[in-house]
């Protein structure tokens, strides 16, 4: 049974997938209300309003996923979610259209003065004069920040007979042609926009993106407009430039402190605001609630997330050509682990075969968690994998070979250590399953599941039947037995499986049979 915490207002109609799922229990409560049980939630569902920082996180030691009903996800701890392997999605998609066209009825508003004419019609007043607007047509509108909402923005900009310039360091030429825009530096766009928009995240680099030094260069009387988030706009700069006129006016959806209490901004007659109502519609409310639930579910159910902020995108056909290799990498890792009994420093990986013609930067940080696994008490998965290695000062190498050795498709992985070297292969063959087909250089052939034995002895008569004895004399089953040489009378490895975990006093008693080098036990 799993158990998610809804700590913003949700739509709930959108919910349904998990509502309806019989291992999933939803509570419906606010951080504070939900204080005491906290450390019981695997999941965690918000919009905009519950801050997720870390030490929230750190209170919720059973937490797996963090879903953001929305696109901004700059009120999560994403580093702090990612270095304990918490999985963090949003809904990218599903406010975009609200929200572009929560932007054009704010610039509307704007260019036609529609909030402080409707508050003097209400006070008795008829000023048709003091009201007089600007057209939006042919105008430039200067968008800053180019995705999903400049784009929609852009388009309806062009209905309405605008000019539209953007401004976006990472738009490709062809978006920008699919769209029929001019793409500028941001210096450059700024004198020429009669009106400018934002729609970036808000990041270290688009803190105070807009600020006194470079709106000077816009023309004067440009109209600003931020829908995106707080801050974008330098809010002190832009206040001091709508005082002096500089700005003609401005609409803000977003603040840096929400509620905006004692932001001087709302003083200001040439401010239009709105409690960040951008995604504030019935579709958006149901669209984003709608993706993250299918986004939780899907996660909880063990099927790949298409919206992760801390996880590479994987379509559910591609995880079930991945999942095998998967899973086998991440006991190659295991068996690396539990071999080696010292100081790492790098651990490099091989992919062969047809089978492994994808990106497989997954199936590395699958290997990496498999590794840490069984080495540390913090979770490791593909989420903080190479986070926890680079903490560690383990180097990751990944390659790709034509040489399968005879294997249609064929993974080795070497594992260095301050002393020695292990190198592990194995293979997925349909309809058979995974095998190790290769340690530390023998060639041999098990199933990488179950508790194992793994001894290096030399190869001579009576060793592999010494460990047979004592065995049994101790009454402990071998499940499945596997031996590899390299040459006769040189070093032989043995693989043993069984049933339950060997005990201390079994393993010390095996080890201290002559002519065997060293041997290891590993739970996979
Ligand atoms: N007011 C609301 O209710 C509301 C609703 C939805 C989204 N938002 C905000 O709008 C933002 C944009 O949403 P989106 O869906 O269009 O996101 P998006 O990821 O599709 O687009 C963001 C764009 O910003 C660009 N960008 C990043 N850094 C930049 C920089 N330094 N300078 C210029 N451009 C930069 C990116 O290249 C990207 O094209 C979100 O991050 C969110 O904060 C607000
Ligand atoms: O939850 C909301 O209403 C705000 C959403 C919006 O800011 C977003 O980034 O998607």
């Amino acid at each position: 049974m799993y158990r998610i915490l809804v700590a913003d207002a949700i739509k709930p109609e959108g919910l349904g997938p998990l509502l309806q799922a019989s291992h999933i229990e939803l509570v419906q409560q606010k951080i504070e209300e939900a204080e005491e049980s906290l450390h019981e939630f695997d999941a965690l569902l918000v919009r905009s309003a519950t801050k997720v920082t870390d030490e929230l996180i750190q209170r919720m030691p059973k937490l797996k996923i963090i879903a953001r009903a929305g696109v901004g996800v700059d009120n999560i701890d994403v580093p702090a979610a990612t270095k304990r392997g918490i999985v963090v999605v949003n809904a990218p998609d599903g406010n975009t259209i609200s929200t572009a066209e929560h932007t054009f009825a704010m610039m509307a508003a704007l260019v036609r003065h529609i909030p402080q004419a409707h508050s003097s019609v209400k006070n008795g007043e008829w000023k048709r004069s003091s009201f007089t607007g600007t057209e939006l047509n042919g105008k430039t509108l200067g968008i800053v920040g180019f995705g999903r909402i400049g784009g929609e923005i852009a388009k309806r900009a062009k209905v309405f007979g605008m000019n539209v310039l953007v401004f976006d360091p990472f738009l490709t030429s062809d978006r920008a042609k699919k769209l029929n825009v001019a793409a500028l530096p941001l210096k450059e766009l700024l004198p020429l926009a009669d009106i400018i928009t934002v729609h970036t995240p808000l990041t270290e680099e688009t803190k105070g993106l807009l600020n006194g030094k470079n709106l000077r260069s816009c023309k004067k009387g440009v109209y600003l407009l931020n829908c995106a988030r707080g801050g974008i706009i330098d809010e002190n700069d832009l206040y001091e430039l709508l005082l002096e006129g500089h700005i003609a006016g401005a609409a803000i959806d977003v603040f840096v402190e929400e509620p905006p209490l004692g932001n001087k901004l709302l003083e200001l007659d040439s401010v239009t605001v709105t409690p960040h109502l951008g995604a504030s519609t019935k579709e958006a409310q149901l669209n984003v609630a709608t993706q993250v639930a299918q986004e939780v579910l899907l996660f909880l159910n063990g099927n790949p997330v298409a919206n992760s902020i801390n996880l590479p995108a994987i379509s559910k056909e591609q995880f079930e050509r991945v999942q095998p290799f998967y899973q086998l990498v991440q006991q190659m890792g295991s068996i690396g682990s539990q071999c080696m009994k010292e100081g790492i420093r790098e651990i490099s990986v091989t992919y062969a075969g047809e089978a492994l013609n994808f990106d497989t930067s997954i199936l590395t940080k699958s290997l990496i968690s498999g590794f840490f696994k069984t080495r540390l008490d913090i979770p490791v998965n593909e989420v903080n994998a190479l986070l926890v290695a680079k903490e560690r000062g383990v180097t990751i190498g990944e390659k790709v070979s034509s040489d399968t050795y005879g294997y249609s498709n064929c993974i080795t992985i070497t594992v260095k250590g301050d002393n020695t070297q292990l190198d592990i292969r194995g293979t997925h063959v349909e309809n058979y399953g995974s095998r190790i087909v290769s340690l530390n250089g023998f060639n041999i052939e098990f199933l990488p599941e179950g508790n194992f034995l793994y001894i290096q002895h030399t190869d001579q008569p009576g060793v592999i039947g010494n460990v047979g004895k004592i065995l049994g004399n101790h009454n402990v089953n071998i499940a499945t037995m596997q031996v590899g040489r390299k040459q006769a009378g040189g070093e032989a490895i043995m693989v043993l499986s069984f049933d339950k975990p060997l005990s201390d006093e079994m393993f010390e008693k095996l080890n201290n049979l002559e002519d065997i080098f060293f041997m290891y036990r590993m739970s996979l």
